[in-house]
């Protein structure tokens, strides 16, 4: 048919007396569909799409768009960065990192916490006599802080130890990586405990964000506001005993464990990284396979195991009790403890006996506190940092969130 069309088309140009360009001999007169095909890769975002026409018309950015923007992380460019992480102690009590908040920065030592999710700060608004030489948070010395009206938060910890106060926005930068408006939950009061030790200005909370204090709603954690501008959702731990290790975010750094990464699924209910260990070995015994369901908590000092575990381990060592006296498994300073091994999958991570030996109960006595203690108490295990500085640690925040462990 085509012949006979062409045909058609060239007379009823002759006709009409249109000059017969030459062209159109090899012009083929048809008619073709195309269909579209929708891009599923593509998710629309209403703030982009705004800030595109914004764009598209030479309009200024309003902060409130630029804030969302931001915080779609679809617009930015891909990031990862790393802070130094210090035990703020001999005994590795807690970790703390360096975080500056608002313009011009104010820093503060915080610490990080993946068994929490608040990011609160020693302020200027805390009571006086609750503050003891920590470096403070000033919204209002701070030119892009804004007060979130109406909004309270209080965290109580396992420990009973509480802060409480309102909530600001500010940019927040960890490992240059910066939120550009990050909830800062600013204290009004703290604790005895948060009082004692000038080395902590706060904590910044990296557990999910159902665990989050805030109220009337929850606000999101620093990992949630940035991970969308992450080369990749996860961020790491390379704790150490007695010197600085490091938090890395959006990259898995090979060369700070030895090895391969043995990943296990983490169940985010009630909203801790949550997974199941495949057991436990004591000195040279037999590795024992059996379910262990955890936390990994880099806020929490010590390891925190079930009673038969933590009895057996504590049957190796001569002399060893559980005191009432000193709140828990107790043992003379000179003995020598087995390493405890746990398992994560087919993996081993193995903690140094030395690691377990872990403080003297009061300064300068012969008896020592343990690293491993029963977890009855607290119903749920945690492995905390005695078992965290043992390995290398990734804390992955994919769509199915996991758990990355190896030896280093
Ligand atoms: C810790 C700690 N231990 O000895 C010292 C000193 C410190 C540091 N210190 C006073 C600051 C601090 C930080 C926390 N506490 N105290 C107690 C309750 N915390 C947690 C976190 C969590 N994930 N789970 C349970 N409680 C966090």
């Amino acid at each position: 048919m085509a012949p006979l069309t062409h045909f058609l088309a060239a007379a009823t140009l002759a006709s009409l007396g249109a000059a017969m360009p030459t062209a159109l001999d090899n012009v083929k007169v048809g008619s073709t569909t195309l269909n579209q095909v929708r891009n599923t890769n593509y998710t629309f975002n209403g703030a982009v799409s705004v800030y595109k026409t914004y764009l598209k018309f030479g309009a200024a950015i309003p902060e409130h768009l630029q804030t969302a923007v931001d915080n779609t992380g679809l617009l930015s460019k891909r990031t990862s960065g790393s802070v130094a992480t210090s035990p703020i102690d001999s005994s590795d009590d807690a970790y703390s990192i360096p975080v500056s908040i608002g313009t011009p920065a104010q820093v503060l030592n915080l610490d990080l916490d993946t068994g929490s999710s608040d990011l609160w700060v020693f302020s200027s608004l805390t009571t006086a006599s609750e503050v003891n030489g920590q470096n403070i948070y000033t919204p209002s010395k701070s030119s892009t802080s804004k007060l979130v009206s109406g909004a309270t938060w209080k965290v109580k910890y396992g420990d009973e130890s509480t802060s409480s106060g309102v909530v600001y926005t500010d940019k927040v930068t960890v490992g240059g990586i910066t939120a550009s408006s990050q909830a800062v939950e600013v204290a009004k009061t703290v604790s005895a405990s948060f009082t004692s030790n000038s080395d902590i200005d706060g904590l910044i909370g990296m557990g999910f964000d159902s665990l989050n204090s805030a109220k009337p709603s929850a606000v999101p954690t620093f990992f949630d506001n940035i991970i969308g501008n992450l080369d990749s959702p996860v961020f790491t731990a390379d704790l150490k005993h007695n010197k600085a290790g490091s938090y890395d975010f959006g990259v898995i750094d090979s060369s700070k464990y030895t090895g391969s990464l043995t990943y296990v699924a983490v169940d985010t209910d009630p909203g801790y990284w949550k997974f199941t260990s495949s057991g436990y070995g004591i000195g040279s015994a037999a590795f024992k396979s059996t379910s262990v369901v955890g936390i990994a908590d880099t806020g929490t000092t010590l390891l925190y195991l079930d009673t038969a575990i933590v009895k057996a381990y504590y049957a190796t060592v001569s002399g060893a009790s559980n005191s009432a006296t000193y709140g828990g498994w107790v043992f003379k300073c000179s003995a020598t403890l087995p390493n405890f091994v746990f398992g994560v999958g087919s993996a081993k991570i193995t903690i140094p006996g030395s690691y377990i030996n872990y403080s003297p109960v009061t300064t300068g006595s012969s008896t020592c506190f343990g690293g491993l203690q029963d977890s009855t108490d607290i119903g749920i295990n945690i492995f905390g940092d005695v078992a965290l500085k043992a390995a290398f640690v990734v804390f992955d925040g994919s769509d199915t969130p996991r758990l990355g462990w190896a030896s280093k």
